[in-house]
């Protein structure tokens, strides 16, 4: 048996298996089937722990639910620093991921009196960085669906698009999100924000997420949501982002880089037979 934990930041949820000091044998198809919110345990993304080297204190290895790799996820992020902080009693903690180092550091605040501050690295916003299919401007992108059009694009690590509405619960994102996101112009698909502007410090996102669907909270997305609104000049560069699942503080630095600040909670832990999911 192979313990578990069941973590989530704003009920985006993970389940975490460590393999820092013991190999484990996680197919994409293993991820998945574990994944499962019927069959398995249920996640909205699978989180595989192994050894940090070289200035990182772990690496974050992230499968969505149908099994394909990201190369950044908000708010895992913030819940993994958190895991590796309980063990070393640090208030600072570096997470590896495919697609680079991230700093987490731990503040006073939120209603458990700490918090968790995520650098998320540059936003990236030359269409090769979401990437797009061909060289286009990505503050305007051909892309429309019922209700929704012209979104924008970056990168925050993994491909996102974001739309801007002026009401986020007249739309049926479910009927529209899965073509968005498989659109020929995203050749590694992408997580796609529907973003209601609130005030200039105050957004309201829903994300339907890259090989997972609707979420509660998407912490890239909201990086990729505040880069997006200040970049059409929506918003300043530091806002209040709302999620179905609760807020999240996003800044876009001076020097391109994005903090995401939110709660990290553990859900529960458990054992799981992986002899029981597909290899
Ligand atoms: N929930 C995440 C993003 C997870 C990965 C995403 N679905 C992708 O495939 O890029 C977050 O909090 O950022």
């Amino acid at each position: 048996m192979v313990p578990f934990r069941k973590m989530h930041g704003l009920g985006n949820d993970f389940v975490v298996l460590d393999a820092r000091r013991t190999d484990l044998p996680i197919s994409p198809a293993r991820a998945a089937s574990i994944a499962d919110r019927r069959f398995g345990v249920g996640c909205d993304q699978f989180i595989l722990l192994e050894p940090g080297t070289d200035g990182a204190d772990v690496f974050m290895r992230i499968r969505n639910p149908d099994g394909s790799e990201a190369g950044a996820c908000g708010n895992a992020t913030r819940c993994i620093a958190s895991l590796v902080a309980e063990e070393t009693g640090a208030g600072r903690v570096v997470v590896r991921t495919i697609a680079g180092d991230l700093p987490v550091e731990r503040l006073p605040g939120g209603p458990k009196g700490e918090l968790w501050r995520a650098d998320m690295g540059p936003a990236r916003l030359g269409w090769q960085d979401v990437p797009l299919a061909r060289a286009m401007d990505t503050l305007h992108l051909p892309l429309a669906a019922p209700g929704v059009a012209d979104p924008a694009a970056c990168s925050m690590g993994n491909p996102h698009a974001t739309f801007f509405v002026p009401d986020l619960a007249a739309l049926d994102l479910g009927a529209i999100g899965p073509a968005l996101e498989h659109d020929a112009l995203f050749p590694q698909r992408a997580n796609i924000g529907f973003v209601q502007v609130l005030a200039p410090d105050h957004l309201r996102l829903a994300v339907w997420e890259r090989g997972a669907g609707l979420t509660l909270a998407c912490g890239s997305g909201a990086c990729a949501a505040l880069v997006n609104a200040a970049r059409r000049g929506l918003t300043g560069r530091r806002a209040t982002v709302t999620l179905p699942g609760g807020d999240l503080v996003i800044e876009w630095r001076g020097d391109g880089h994005v903090l995401m600040t939110g709660p990290v909670a553990t859900a529960f832990t458990g054992s799981l037979d992986l002899q029981a999911y597909p290899s």
